[in-house]
């Protein structure tokens, strides 16, 4: 396994998990909404603000591709709607092993709610956790026919590193 893509909700664990995945398999790590931020030189809100949704999606594909041109090998953390444009999912289960985190809303919510504000597609709701989760639902809802066709998919609240290690390991021996 030389390229591992994390895809999944805002909040699902792609960046911790693929940190600690790629340090195990002494791989590179990239972060997709960070390589566009560098490559951009502004952040993903202002981009939204400024230029709307079609223009960020537009620049995601693109720092995608030249992200797969550039490594071999690596894991790479996708923004959570990366999957969904584009045609990324099929680019990315065409370049190597796709791995869904899918937790539970609830869960995603609790992780998100202080951090709601500086996400774009969830900043703007009314305060208070119904209106978040409803939100997270309706977009998990939207996004999920793009995220099952991800390869690997680990459930639930319990989508720990080992978890995901053991996974990937009998993904591997058994194909
Ligand atoms: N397995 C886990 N159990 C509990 N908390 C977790 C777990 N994985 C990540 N978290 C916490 O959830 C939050 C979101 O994690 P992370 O930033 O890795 O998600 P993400 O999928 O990269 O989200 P995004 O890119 O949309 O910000 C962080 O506060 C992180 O510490
Ligand atoms: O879920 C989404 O659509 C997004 C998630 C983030 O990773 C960023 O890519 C951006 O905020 C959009
Ligand atoms: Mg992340």
């Amino acid at each position: 396994m030389d390229r591992l893509f994390l895809i999944g909700m805002p909040g699902a664990g792609k960046t911790t998990l693929g940190r600690a995945l790629a340090a195990h398999y002494q791989l590179p790590f990239r972060d997709l909404d960070e390589e566009l931020v560098q490559r951009a030189g502004r952040s993903v809100a202002d981009i939204f603000a400024a230029e709307g949704e079609a223009y960020f999606r537009q620049l995601e594909a693109d720092t995608l591709r030249a992200v797969l041109a550039e490594h071999e090998r690596l894991v790479l953390a996708t923004g959570g709607g990366t999957p969904c444009f584009h045609h990324n999912m099929r680019v990315l289960t065409q370049s190597g092993l796709t791995l869904w985190l899918e937790v539970p809303v609830a869960e995603l919510r609790a992780r998100l709610q202080h951090a709601a504000a500086a996400r774009p597609l969830l900043a703007a709701l009314p305060p208070g956790a119904a209106a978040l989760e409803k939100r997270l639902s309706e977009t998990l809802a939207a996004r999920r026919e793009f995220y099952e066709q991800a390869a690997l998919r680990c459930h639930g609240p319990a989508c720990t590193v080992e978890a995901v290690f053991a996974l990937i390991q009998r993904y591997r021996t058994t194909g």
